[in-house]
This record gives C-alpha cells, structure tokens and sequence, in this order.
C-alpha cells in the first residue's frame, strides 16, 4: 500500500494491542466497518467505506488526532490528558470501557499512610505529566522548599514493580479490580482521575470534506454503544397496574403499550438500562407482571 491509496481517505487510529485493542475491534465489527488487517500491517483500507485503519499505541493516539495526522481515534482520556492534548482533540462519545483510575499507591504494610506522607519523597509512573501535576500540586499547598519537593521517575510498564525493587516509597498507575494492586503488596491513598476509552476528532480538521463521513462513523458506534448500555423488557400486566408499571420502567419516551386478547391485560416493551434491570424485575414481579422478558440488543440508534 502506498501514501496514493490513502489518498482522500478518512483515516481512523484504533490501539494496536494493550486493553482497549480488542473492545475497539468489536465496536467495528458492530458498526459494519469491514477490513482484512495483514499480519504486521498497521495500516488497512476498510472494504465498504473510504476509511483506513491505523493501528498505533494507545498512547501515541491523541497526538495523532491532536496534529490532523489522523481524522479520527479511539483511546484513553487518561492518555489525552497526559500527552497535554486536550486542546487540540474534541471528545465526541464516551465508550463505556477502558475504565478504571489513575490512583496514588504505597505498600500496605509501610509507614506512609496519606498523600501528605508521601509529598517529598519518590514517585515512579508512565504517567509524568498527571503524577507531575498532581505532586506540584500537594507540593506547593505543604510548601515544601525546592530540595525537599517529591521525586517523579518515569517507568514505561510494571509500574507496581517499583516499590518492592526499593526503586519508589509510592507509584501512581492505573486501577480497574484492583488485583494488580494487591497482587504487588500496594493499596491507594488517593485518586488523580477516572477513566474511560473516548472517540475522538481533531479541534482543527484538516479535511472538512470528510465531516459528513465523521458523523456517520460517530452514529454508527454510538448505536453499538447504546445497545450495550440497554436491553428491552417485555411483560404482561393488568391494566389497572399500568400507572405503577410506567413508574418502575418508564423507557426512553414512553412504554410501548399492546392490547391482549383478554382485555384486563396488555403487553409491555420498554427499553431499560442494564445496570437497573434486575431491580425492574423485582418490582415488576411485585406488582404483579407476569411473563417478564429481556432482550439484548446487537445495534440502535437512541
Ligand atoms: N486494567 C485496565 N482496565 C481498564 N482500562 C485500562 C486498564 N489498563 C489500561 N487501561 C486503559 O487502556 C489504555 C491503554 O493501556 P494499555 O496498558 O492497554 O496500553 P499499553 O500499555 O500500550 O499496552 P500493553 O499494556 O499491552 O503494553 C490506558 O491508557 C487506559 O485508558
Ligand atoms: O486493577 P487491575 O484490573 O489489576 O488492572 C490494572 C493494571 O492494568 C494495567 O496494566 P497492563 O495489564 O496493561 O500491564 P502493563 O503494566 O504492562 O501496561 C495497569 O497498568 C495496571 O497494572
Ligand atoms: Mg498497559
């Protein structure tokens, strides 16, 4: 493939490997951008739309984006805020995974028992700037003097590492289960941010022709999204109960209401959000709903 094939391309940066690598190819596959990656290659034209893929690390993403050297990616906010880019790249969607949170650590069993304790001493990251801004931040409310401010040492990988290797007194890295944590004797002290993977555009595009094609990228994966966020619930009801059930499962607009043969009843379809469905069941059954159903959804456009 040559720099001519890409030529009027809309070009979209996906993570090459790393935890959000997989969850991106999924949201292609559900937005029906189709493509064949070569071994190796990290560049692939996609087959039924005039975009090509570049897979790049999470980390080089936002800069990417950031410069016009790519019209469109996929990665951490955490990773924007650290390469100093969120002037420049515009947040489109949020992706619902990649999340987790950047949190100050120290060993469980030591001394240090707040962020305070730690200011002064060494700290070691693969996020400088954010643990840099966070420490000159507690530095300067305790006033330390110049050769008493905390230490930051970069580290590109294994970061819990550090303070069993006597390299750091804390770390500041990413947390989802918190097992790697544990794992390494740590527990946190304190929060820098929250997390998650976001679609992002360049503030300043350099190809406005390729907006109309954006958007359609964007709807497309927030319909995946949204499907993943939702399910649709059917049940039976009495019509006297229909007030009290349009109050447990009021939907997105409103409940889609049938008729039943037997006319004290209707049927019920309402879409629910996932993370509350299981108590809309309990208090369906409560009132008396009967043949309760959930089905996942593949795709919409909410
Ligand atoms: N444990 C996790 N849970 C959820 N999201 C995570 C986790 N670790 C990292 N992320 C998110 O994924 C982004 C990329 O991190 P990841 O560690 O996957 O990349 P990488 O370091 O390039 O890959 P690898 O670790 O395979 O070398 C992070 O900036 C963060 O937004
Ligand atoms: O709280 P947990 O669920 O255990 O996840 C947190 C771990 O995940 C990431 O590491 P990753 O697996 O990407 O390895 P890395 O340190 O080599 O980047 C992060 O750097 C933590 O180490
Ligand atoms: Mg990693």
């Amino acid at each position: 493939m040559n720099a001519d094939s890409l030529d009027g391309r809309l070009l979209f940066a996906i993570p090459k490997k790393g935890r959000l690598h997989e969850k991106c190819l999924e949201l292609l596959a559900g937005a029906d951008i189709q493509f064949r990656r070569h071994a190796r290659l990290d560049v692939c034209l996609v087959k039924n739309h005039n975009i090509a893929l570049v897979f790049l690390p999470a980390s080089d993403i936002p800069s990417f984006v950031g410069k016009g050297n790519v019209d469109l990616g996929i990665t951490g906010q955490d990773v924007i805020l650290e390469s100093e880019m969120q002037e420049h790249v515009t947040e489109t969607l949020k992706l619902g995974f990649g999340k987790c949170a950047l949190q100050v650590q120290v060993p469980e069993a030591g001394d240090i028992k707040t962020v305070e304790d730690l200011a002064g001493k060494r700290v070691v990251t693969s996020f400088e700037v954010l643990a840099g801004q966070y420490f000159k931040s507690l530095d300067d409310r305790l006033q330390l003097p110049e050769d008493k401010r905390t230490k930051i040492e970069y580290v590109g990988g294994s970061v819990e590492a550090a303070c069993s290797l006597g390299l750091a007194d804390g770390i500041v890295d990413l947390v989802e289960s918190g097992d790697t944590m544990r794992a390494a004797g740590l527990h946190a002290i304190a929060t820098v941010l929250q997390t998650e993977a976001v679609l992002i555009k360049s503030s300043t595009p350099k190809h406005p022709a390729l907006e109309p094609l954006i958007q359609l990228v964007t709807s497309r994966i927030a319909g995946v999204v949204a499907a993943g966020r939702y399910v649709v619930c059917e049940y039976n009801i009495r019509r006297t109960k229909l007030h009290d059930a349009a109050a447990i499962t009021p939907g997105r607009r409103a409940p889609t209401i049938s008729p039943l043969e037997d006319e004290e009843w209707v049927a019920v379809s309402v879409m629910v959000e996932k993370s509350k469905i299981a108590n809309a069941m309990d208090e369906l059954a409560k009132i008396g709903a009967e043949d309760i159903m959930i089905f996942n959804l593949d795709n919409c456009r909410v």
